[in-house]
């Protein structure tokens, strides 16, 4: 479609240049002229079926090629762990998916439908003029274009240097907005509210300065162009006189010219158009492409997928999260057999929600083994092993979605009977009555509409319908009270078949049942056993017990 566009066009003013010449020689009646100005017609429409059909093929390409970009992100964000996260801001992340997907989808579409038609029409029309017409002519026609080429390359430069800043301040802009509808709450109790708003408005002062950057230098194409035709213009007039003056050139032939110098406004504007939208097309790419291509923080190399079952062991396992940070594992073993329960204590800071996370693969041990089992945790594929955990965060995380639809996230198929059993074992489920909607009252985002207690009582009842053969509890029941607490746990008991369970917990009494206590201080392990003999032990774990008892005592009055 593209080359026979390219002909038709070029062969318009040739065909007028004949028929020019034609005339002024009295050659022609009317009937041929209007069979010419009929042919004339034909072409022109058929060059803009051509060019619709062209363009409708190239925008379909363009378009499946911005979801094809977003969907590879997506799919990229989704498989990388924290480690990444902790690297990359989500407004960032986010402008990736939506400014700057669009920039390229943009230069795939517009710049190369453009930047094709154009290119081609300029090659068909130089040959056209140089070959067709009169070589002196285009040379000296030319003579405006190698500075008007000279001025393109600096105004690309400065269009490419600006996008990149715009799309970067823009990133800035969508990282504040985030962050700060994020912690509304923190933002108004603090009273930060005039101190964001002037901060975000120099961030948009920035981004605005650096669009009109861009902006001011893709102007600047326009007169460089004007400049170059204008002049090519004067030119092929004054050398194009003299020749048609000393008989040289037919005055057909000087029409046929003038018609192609006409023709090449068309590449000329749209080349400055389709550089600018060509480096704001790579600008994006820029920070696009180096986010898809980056190495997963996780590599997914393991091939096993049986259920993992048996005992998990730790062996000598040391992590630290950085080179630079102090070790948050030193040379840490334990094991939790099928079917026990574990408890995890220590002081704030002393590895506990470290060591669910290499169980959870979010970060590899630098030294020693974890065991499933007969395998190395690596051996599992990722998504196997952590179909088979079961874990309920420090801060759980709800959808904006229905209390039901949150209870159900890990088991899709669950039935509402199985829902509502789940919430039971929880001690949620009379809490979810007493909502409007009960079981289908919507959370809103991230659970706002639900205490912190119900939030993780909601998450606890989600780990517990999977069935998963291992839950991890990491300071899951911190925002329930003693009484609710106790019967959570004691309903885990009950339902709890071949089950092992690992319970995090700053309260003492989440534990003091567990087959096995871990005392955790500063990554390393410095009491374990049952809860009496940790009790007779007389370490850290036995006076944070006395302690703890009576506090709740005191509570108690
Ligand atoms: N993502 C991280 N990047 C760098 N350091 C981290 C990260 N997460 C935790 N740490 C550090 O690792 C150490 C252990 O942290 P961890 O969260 O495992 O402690 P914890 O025992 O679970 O504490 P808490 O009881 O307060 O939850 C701490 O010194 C902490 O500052």
């Amino acid at each position: 479609m593209l080359l026979s566009v390219g002909i038709l066009t070029v062969l318009i003013p040739r065909r007028v240049g004949h028929l020019v010449d034609q005339l002024v020689q009295g050659q022609l009646d009317q009937s041929v002229i209007l069979q010419e100005l009929g042919i004339l017609l034909l072409m022109g429409i058929v060059i803009y079926f051509l060019r619709v059909g062209w363009r409708m093929q190239l925008f379909v390409a363009s378009y499946q090629l911005g979801v094809h970009l977003r969907t590879e992100l997506y799919k990229r964000l989704c498989l990388q762990g924290p480690d990444f996260f902790q690297q990359q801001r989500t407004g960032d992340l986010m402008a990736l998916g939506t400014n700057d997907a669009d920039a390229i989808e943009l230069a795939a579409g517009e710049a190369m439908l453009a930047g094709f038609d154009g290119t081609m029409t300029l090659l068909m029309v130089l040959g056209m003029m140089l070959l067709g017409v009169d070589w002196r002519l285009t040379l000296i026609a030319l003579l405006p274009f190698p500075f008007m080429a000279i001025a393109f390359k600096k105004i690309t430069q400065e269009v490419h240097d600006a996008s990149h800043q715009a799309l970067t301040c823009f990133s800035q802009l969508n990282d504040q907005v985030q962050e700060s509808i994020a912690g509304v709450r923190t933002v108004r109790a603090l009273g930060l509210e005039a101190r964001n708003a002037t901060h975000f408005a120099a961030l948009a002062e920035q981004a605005a300065d650096a669009s009109l950057r861009a902006q001011r230098w893709e102007a600047a194409y326009e007169p460089a162009v004007g400049l170059a035709l204008t002049s090519a213009g004067f030119l092929t007039l004054s050398l194009g006189g003299y020749l048609v003056w000393h008989a040289q050139m037919s005055i057909g032939s000087l029409t046929s010219f003038t018609m192609y110098l006409g023709q090449l406004i068309w590449p000329m504007f749209a080349a400055g158009w389709v550089l600018s939208i060509i480096e704001r097309g790579r600008a994006a790419w820029k920070r696009l492409g180096p986010i898809l291509s980056l190495p997963l923080t996780i590599e997914d190399k393991g091939t096993i997928t049986a259920a993992p079952q048996g005992r998990v062991e730790f062996d000598g396992v040391h992590f630290a999260y950085s080179e630079q940070a102090k070790a948050a594992l030193q040379g840490v073993s334990l094991s939790l057999q099928q079917g026990q329960t574990v408890g995890l204590v220590g002081p704030t800071g002393a590895g506990k929600s470290t060591l669910i996370r290499l169980l959870l693969r979010q970060y590899t041990a630098a030294q020693g083994s974890i065991r499933w089992g007969q395998h190395q945790l690596d051996k599992y594929k990722l998504d196997n092993l952590r179909g088979h955990i079961s874990w309920v965060a420090q801060e759980p995380f709800l959808f904006s979605a229905s209390v039901s639809a949150n209870i159900a996230l890990g088991k899709p198929d669950a039935t509402q009977a199985d829902i509502e059993q789940a919430a039971q074992l929880a001690s949620v489920h009379e809490d979810i009555l007493r909502f409007p909607q009960g079981y289908d009252t919507p959370v809103g985002e991230r659970g706002v509409t639900l205490s912190g207690g119900q939030r993780q009582r909601v998450a606890i009842a989600r780990a517990l319908l999977t069935n998963s053969p291992l839950l991890l509890l990491d300071d899951a029941l911190s925002a329930v009270d003693t009484g609710t607490q106790t019967s959570i746990l004691q309903h885990l008991r009950g339902a709890r078949v071949g089950r092992s369970v690992l319970i995090v917990s700053h309260r003492l009494s989440a534990v003091a049942d567990a087959d096995h206590i871990v005392v955790l201080r500063d990554g390393k392990i410095i009491e374990q056993g049952s809860h009496a003999e940790l009790v007779e032990q007389n370490g850290w774990y036995a006076s944070q017990w006395r302690y703890q008892q009576l506090e709740e005592s005191l509570d108690e009055l």
